[in-house]
């Protein structure tokens, strides 16, 4: 098995920290759409917004999706990449879609630990768990509706990876 798998899913589920230990888990290669597109620009996502609005960074984020798709890749994809048709449609048709499901209170409670306020600049200017709230009840039925696969992200990094490897496990196998 060698198709590209992207993990999708809302700020703080783990899709950078994931993705990097699934990537030795199955010898597969790690990029993360955010870091390609932040070295590509010469600027960090809270720049781009200020000069060219949210508009300009997701027109970069679909160019990004598409020119780091490759076999033997897992992909970290940015919290709003499932906004667009375009990419929900190019990641179910192009590889495996792993959801990282995690509750509002544990995505706002690494988010308040790890802001990473030049990667994350806010999105509706409320304080954190209420943008994490109302974000995710935005995009859940987006993630879901895109996943092939959803796993607890609430549990450890080890527990998280193992969920993954055992639903790519079972569905090699059906
Ligand atoms: N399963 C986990 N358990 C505990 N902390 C986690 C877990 N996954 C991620 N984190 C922490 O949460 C923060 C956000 O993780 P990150 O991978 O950047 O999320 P995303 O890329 O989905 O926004 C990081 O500081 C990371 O160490
Ligand atoms: O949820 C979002 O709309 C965003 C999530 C961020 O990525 P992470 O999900 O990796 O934090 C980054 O792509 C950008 O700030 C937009
Ligand atoms: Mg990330």
């Amino acid at each position: 098995m060698t198709q590209p798998i992207f993990l999708i899913g809302a700020r703080g589920c783990g899709k950078t920290t994931i993705g990097q230990r699934l990537t030795h888990a199955c010898n597969f290669h790690f990029v993360d759409t955010d870091q390609v597109l932040q070295q590509r620009a010469g600027m960090t996502v809270a720049d781009i917004v200020v000069r060219e609005g949210w508009s300009g960074f997701r027109a970069r984020e679909t160019q990004t999706l598409q020119s780091v798709t490759q076999p033997a890749t897992v992909i970290a994809t940015g919290g709003g990449i499932i906004l667009s048709s375009i990419n929900r449609d190019f990641m179910r048709q192009n590889g495996i879609v792993i959801y990282l499901n995690a509750p509002v209170s544990v995505l706002a409670g690494r988010l308040e630990a790890f802001p990473e306020a030049s990667q994350r600049p806010t999105l509706t200017g409320k304080p954190i768990t209420e943008e994490v709230a109302d974000i995710l009840a935005q995009r859940d039925e987006l993630y879901r509706q895109t996943a092939h696969h959803i796993v607890d992200a609430s549990a450890s990094p080890d527990d998280v990876v193992a969920q993954i490897l055992t639903e790519l496990r079972l569905a090699r196998a059906s």
